[in-house]
């Protein structure tokens, strides 16, 4: 049980794991166990207490991480830290320091943390432009996005100018369908690789963009296949039935949570999902939800 805690500048507090501890000598999110049947954001405001001199910790759900360390398996729920008061100082004498969010890939953390530093440059909304609109349509929707909580897959805009100019203009981070060549070209945020593009990927081996590699999955072997080749996130579906694909079985939230435990990827659960669905995402190992229907503005 870990806290991400910002403060005003939006930095985030780290402390140091005491050198004789599991981990010892890396950067932590601030945290502790979670007692017998007490609730996680009870257990996160008790540590913060207890570790940091923190009052008033409230907190809400950001990414559960199972991960097997060679000599310990950990399930550790990040949270995000909304509100507290007070001034944090290591009470226990372990170092903390304040790191701004384009700084923390310096640190050193422990493996189990990567997903984490993933996912802290990632939207928790991931949006998909319908197909059956037109140019001016899909150019309107996007200026009615938000950048800090929305991000784009072209999927079928790839390579439409006015749209990847229209996501530049309203700062959305946005991600091209399987063309590493134009991901690069337009400055992507992202490169997804489809059905198609992971097969490909496979056989030439993964394809060169230095931003952020997703992969579209649908089963444990498209998961394998991702980490195989190192992707950043995956998006894992359909969660529900969907009219895009008709004939998939859905996997339900059970079915969702089986397959993505302990795998150090980003999910995004999509097919029949939308904004209302998160917390319950989040409750079953996705950091976001991805959608066409469920996510594009109401005209
Ligand atoms: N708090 C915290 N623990 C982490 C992070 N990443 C990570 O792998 N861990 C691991 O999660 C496990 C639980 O850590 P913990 O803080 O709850 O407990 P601890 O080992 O410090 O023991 P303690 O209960 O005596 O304080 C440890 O094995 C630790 O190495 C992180 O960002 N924050």
């Amino acid at each position: 049980m870990a806290g991400i805690i910002p403060d005003a500048d939006d930095r985030l507090c780290l402390s140091r794991r005491p050198d004789h501890k599991h981990q010892g000598g890396l950067w932590e999110f601030p945290g502790g166990k979670v007692e017998p049947g007490e609730a996680l954001d009870h257990a996160l405001a008790r540590e913060l207490h207890e570790e940091l001199g923190l009052d008033g910790v409230r907190s809400i759900p950001f990414l559960t991480v199972r991960h097997r360390y060679p000599d310990l398996a950990v399930t550790l729920h990040f949270r995000e830290v909304t509100a507290y008061t007070g001034v944090a100082h290591g009470r226990e004498g372990q170092p903390v320091e304040w790191v701004p969010r384009a700084e923390l890939s310096a640190r050193a953390f422990p493996e189990a943390n990567r997903p984490v530093a993933v996912a802290l440059r990632l939207p928790p909304e991931w949006v998909i432009p319908p197909e059956e609109l037109d140019e001016t349509a899909v150019v309107e929707g996007l200026a009615r996005l938000d950048p800090a909580s929305q991000g784009v897959y072209l999927r079928g805009w790839s390579g439409h100018p006015a749209v990847t100019a229209a996501c530049r203009a309203r700062g959305l981070r946005f991600w091209v369908r399987d063309d590493a060549g134009l991901a690069r070209r337009e400055g992507a945020f992202g490169l997804h690789l489809s059905g198609e593009g992971l097969a490909r990927a496979q056989r030439e081996g993964a394809p060169a963009f230095e931003g952020l590699l997703s992969v579209a999955c649908h089963d444990a072997g498209q998961i394998d296949a991702a980490r195989a080749l190192g992707a950043d996130m995956a998006t894992l579906s359909p969660v529900r039935a969907t009219p895009t694909h008709p004939e998939a079985a859905p996997l339900g939230w059970d079915g969702f949570d089986e397959l993505v435990a302990g795998n150090p990827l980003v999910f995004y659960a999509l097919g029949g999902v939308g904004p209302e669905d998160l917390a319950t995402a989040r409750a079953h190992g996705a950091y976001g939800v991805a959608g066409i229907r469920g996510l594009w503005p109401r005209g």
